[in-house]
């Protein structure tokens, strides 16, 4: 798989850019109200929220499966990846399979795929594993199916919709660690939606955290650790208070 080697631009350039968002769904639910949101390239972006402010809809608004329905949703990533929470594998189809499906969508010859796949599959450390279907993989391994299967697309932007939400503590710190790896190998910018306070700042640059619904965005927080980061700084203090921090907001912002 191709990485991104063109040289990081000069000056700041922004994926995403959202100016006074609203969405207002056919029957009258108002998801979201007045968000302001930018993604830059190079930045990993974590969005936290109580359930149903409206932050899977942001996501699909990103992505082009929803149009705002006020404001200005602008999206200049060419390449977008998504993930979910469930891995979304297609049963009868190993590893491979499932990996190739979005080049194969995209008319990619067959040595082209293959290639592509064999790559995405290396980087979330699943060679060995093309054979297999999905019924024989874990749950942190379908995961990781998922992931390569975006990667393939060789993303500009990485959209993820609580993907490790469903994993217990120890594979979800893994997939953590190796997410943090591809984002600085890869170099794609991330919004990354979680219910994990602690998730976010682990993996991000920027946590922002969302109002009841209608949703919109009420505080905004720089993560100042450093690059590759040092799975540690999880049992510092100053990693506890940030937590605290974003947390307290999450709260004030759900009264
Ligand atoms: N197609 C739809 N039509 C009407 N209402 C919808 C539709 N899709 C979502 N909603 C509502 O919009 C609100 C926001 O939904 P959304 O799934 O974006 O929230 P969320 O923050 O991702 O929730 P959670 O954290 O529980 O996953 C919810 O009240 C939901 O019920």
């Amino acid at each position: 798989m191709s990485t991104l080697t063109t040289a990081e631009p000069a000056v700041r350039s922004t994926l995403l850019d959202f100016r006074d968002v609203d969405l207002v769904f056919p029957d009258g639910t108002a998801a979201l109200g007045g968000v302001d949101l930018t993604v830059d390239r190079g930045e990993f972006v974590s969005i936290v929220g109580p359930s149903g402010c409206g932050k899977s809809t942001l996501l699909r608004i990103a992505s082009g499966l929803e149009s705002a329905s006020g404001g200005a949703a602008d999206v200049s990533a060419s390449r977008i990846g998504y993930v979910f929470q469930d891995a979304t594998l297609l049963p009868w189809r190993s590893v491979q399979g499932n990996v190739e499906l979005l080049a194969e969508l995209h008319r990619a010859g067959k040595a082209d795929r293959a290639a592509k796949a064999a790559a995405a599959i290396g980087l979330v450390g699943l060679t060995g594993f093309e054979k297999h279907l999905p019924k024989q993989l874990s749950g942190g391994m379908k995961m990781r199916v998922s992931l390569a299967r975006s990667l393939t697309l060789d993303p500009e932007l990485f959209l993820f919709d609580e993907p490790f939400g469903a994993l217990d503590e120890i594979t979800r710190e893994r997939l953590n660690d190796e997410l943090l790896r591809l984002f600085a190998e890869q170099r794609f910018a991330g919004l990354f939606v979680t219910h994990s306070v602690s998730e976010a700042v682990y993996l991000s640059t920027k946590v922002v955290v969302m109002s009841g619904r209608p949703g919109s965005i009420v505080a905004r927080f720089d993560v100042p650790f450093p690059l590759p980061r040092d799975p540690d700084i999880r049992f510092t203090p100053e990693f506890a208070a940030l937590v605290g921090d974003v947390s307290h907001a999450l709260r004030e912002g759900h009264r």
